[in-house]
Order: structure tokens, then C-alpha cells, then sequence
């Protein structure tokens, strides 16, 4: 199953680069990408009439992030008026979710989704879901590419390195973290 959702990472991270024309900076990006899998088990809500949050909203800090799940559904997310959209995800399908990261280097153009879990009442399963979240290598810096940048697309986020913002995004906790810490 990881070796699935690696290659749809890969995959989905060539075509963004493809639909940039910067094609030729793909391999600079596998060398500075590394990835962790995490698996997530989610209660069933204890009262039968509430539904309860399993995952409180956020975007992701990392640059993408490919889901599975089981059958039980749960994933949220918001839109650009502030409503939830629950996201009904198929059996044996993937999410992929724009993180921090990558809407920083792709200089705004990709939105980081805010997203979240609720588990809606009456469910009598538990929801598992598995990540693989597609990170920054240590040393690596983000830096949006010149080709991205020109006179209708200022440059909106400078240069930073994804542990400093890691660490500065835990210390404060803020929804704008990556507005305050890297925007221009
Ligand atoms: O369980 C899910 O579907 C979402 C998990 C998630 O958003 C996260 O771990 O960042
Ligand atoms: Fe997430």
C-alpha cells in the first residue's frame, strides 16, 4: 500500500510540475523530498446523538499528503465561505492534500486546504486512515522557482527551511503560521 501512495505522490507532484512548465526542476525535487506514513485510528463517538471531531481543522505543514482509508468516512474540508464539505472518498480511492509547503514554493498558486475529521454519530465502526506525508528533507530549503514568479505573481513567501517552520508553527499554533513566518 506505501509503495502505491508513494508512486501517486510522485506522480501527482510530476504533473504539478509539468503544469508549471518547470519540468526540468523535477529531479531536484526528488532528491530534496523524503516522506513519512502514519496510520490514524479514530473512536467511535461514545453518545449515540453527537458526532465528535477526531481531528481538529488544519492545513498540513508538510508539501503533500496522499490518504487511504477504510469505509468509515470522516475527512472535511473547508471552503472558501468558511463551510465544512464533507468529502465522500470511494472505496480503494486516494486524497491528496496540498500541505504549507507546497503552497509556499508554488508561490500561492495551490491552496492548502484547511481540513478536519468528524466522526458522525451512529457510526458503530472505527475509522483508520493512513498517510503518506511527503516532507522537505532536513537540509533543504523551500524556495519558490524564478519561473514562478513575474509582474502578475509577485513573490509572496520567502526562502525557509521546513524544520525552522515546523518549529516556529508548534510555538505558536497560529492558522496564519505560514503567513507570518515565511509571507511577504
Ligand atoms: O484521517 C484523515 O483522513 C485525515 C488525517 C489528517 O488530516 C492528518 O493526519 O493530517
Ligand atoms: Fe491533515
Amino acid at each position: 500500500m506505501s509503495s502505491k501512495m508513494q508512486e501517486l505522490n510522485f506522480l501527482v507532484m510530476k504533473m504539478i510540475y509539468e503544469s508549471f512548465g518547470i519540468e526540468k526542476l523535477y529531479d531536484s525535487f526528488l532528491e530534496e523530498t523524503t516522506s513519512i506514513l502514519k496510520v490514524m485510528k479514530y473512536k467511535v463517538p461514545p453518545g449515540e446523538t453527537e458526532s465528535a471531531i477526531g481531528l481538529v481543522a488544519h492545513t498540513d505543514k508538510n508539501a503533500i499528503t496522499i490518504l487511504c482509508q477504510n469505509e468509515v468516512q470522516g475527512l472535511e474540508v473547508q471552503t472558501k465561505n468558511g463551510d465544512w464539505a464533507r468529502v465522500m472518498v470511494p472505496e480503494n480511492a486516494f486524497t491528496a492534500i496540498v500541505g504549507d509547503t507546497l503552497k509556499a514554493w508554488s508561490n500561492g498558486r495551490l491552496h492548502a486546504a484547511r481540513h478536519r475529521v468528524v466522526i458522525i454519530s451512529g457510526e458503530d465502526r472505527e475509522r483508520y486512515s493512513c498517510g503518506l506525508f511527503s516532507t522537505p528533507k532536513e537540509e533543504a530549503v523551500i524556495e519558490v522557482p524564478d519561473e514562478l514568479v513575474d509582474k502578475e505573481h509577485p513573490l509572496q513567501y520567502r526562502p525557509f527551511n521546513y524544520s525552522d517552520y515546523l518549529s516556529y508553527f508548534v510555538s505558536k499554533l497560529s492558522d496564519d503560521a505560514l503567513e507570518i513566518y515565511a509571507g511577504i
